[in-house]
């Protein structure tokens, strides 16, 4: 799916949250939405999703199921159930007590796909999902006994199984050991499908994203690919740190270690 922000903007309690983004993330590559706490990246995640209608810009997508070659839309303007079909956010918090087997959460994924009589679940859909998230060991669970990084792969399985063509995650690292953060960001980046992940992490961020998004207070400081823009510059403007960037001997993708607190704090 093609998506645009264009020049998107939002007030939260009477601040602008976010402030005029314009970005094109590739189609069917992984985008890594960067920035420090606060900067905005879960608001804008929201309004991707069409799940916030901007003050501001529009977001636009291609719609999938529209002729090709139409020109692209607003997507808080398709209709709620078909953008529930191609549009997947995958959300930080979840709540820890709902009454349902691992295998019924990632079945709610489906529902936009259920037909108005049917209690029809795509059990092959659901166990591809789990499959994905290595979650496959924990379908007969009860997700209110799992432990936070369990209940990350059921939630990431869940938006999978939604088969969505925009994937949205907000912090999807979150709580996971390192083997399975590589494995995640690795499934998604190869899924083929045009996905936007906040991530705090920028050395995950930068071995596995085709583009980055930086956002400061609102606004977009920077966007390119990893190697243009993760530099000591940007990273002390945007985060107050020190940072030298090294290449992956292997990879020759940047590899940011840490050298100093806050350049603020050493003023
Ligand atoms: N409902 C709300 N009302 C008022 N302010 C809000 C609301 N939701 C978010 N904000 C503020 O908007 C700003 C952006 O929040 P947002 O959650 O988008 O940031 P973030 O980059 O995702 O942060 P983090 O890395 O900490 O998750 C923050 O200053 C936050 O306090």
């Amino acid at each position: 799916m093609e998506l645009r922000i264009d020049g998107v903007a939002t007030r939260l309690g009477g601040r602008w949250v976010v402030d005029g983004i314009d970005a094109t993330p590739p189609p069917g590559a992984l985008t890594g939405l960067l920035g420090p706490n606060g900067a905005g990246k879960t608001t804008l995640l929201r309004l991707v999703a069409g799940l916030l209608p901007p003050e501001r810009g529009a977001v636009l997508v291609t719609d999938p199921d529209a002729p090709s070659g139409a020109p692209a839309v607003p997507v808080h303007a398709l209709p709620r159930r078909r953008r529930a079909r191609h549009v997947a956010l995958l959300e930080q918090e979840s709540n820890a007590t709902v009454p349902l087997s691992v295998r019924e959460v990632v079945a709610l994924g489906r529902i936009p796909y259920r037909s108005l009589w049917g209690t029809d679940v795509d059990d092959g859909a659901v166990d591809r999902a789990l499959g994905a998230a290595s979650a496959a060991h924990l379908a007969d669970r009860a997700w209110s006994t799992l432990s936070g990084g369990e209940r990350q792969r059921v939630q990431i399985a869940r938006a999978l199984a939604q088969e969505p063509d925009l994937l949205l995650l907000d912090e999807p690292t979150n709580h996971l050991d390192v083997s399975a953060q590589l494995s995640l960001l690795a499934f998604v980046r190869d899924l083929g499908v045009t996905t936007v992940a906040a991530l705090h992490d920028l050395n995950l961020a930068a071995a596995f994203c085709t583009h980055v998004l930086v956002l400061s207070e609102g606004r977009l400081a920077a966007a390119g690919a990893p190697a243009d823009v993760l530099t000591p510059a940007l990273l002390r403007a945007v985060y107050r740190v020190e940072a030298e960037v090294l290449r992956h001997p292997t990879t020759g993708r940047p590899v940011i270690a840490l050298t100093g607190g806050s350049a603020e704090a050493d003023r």
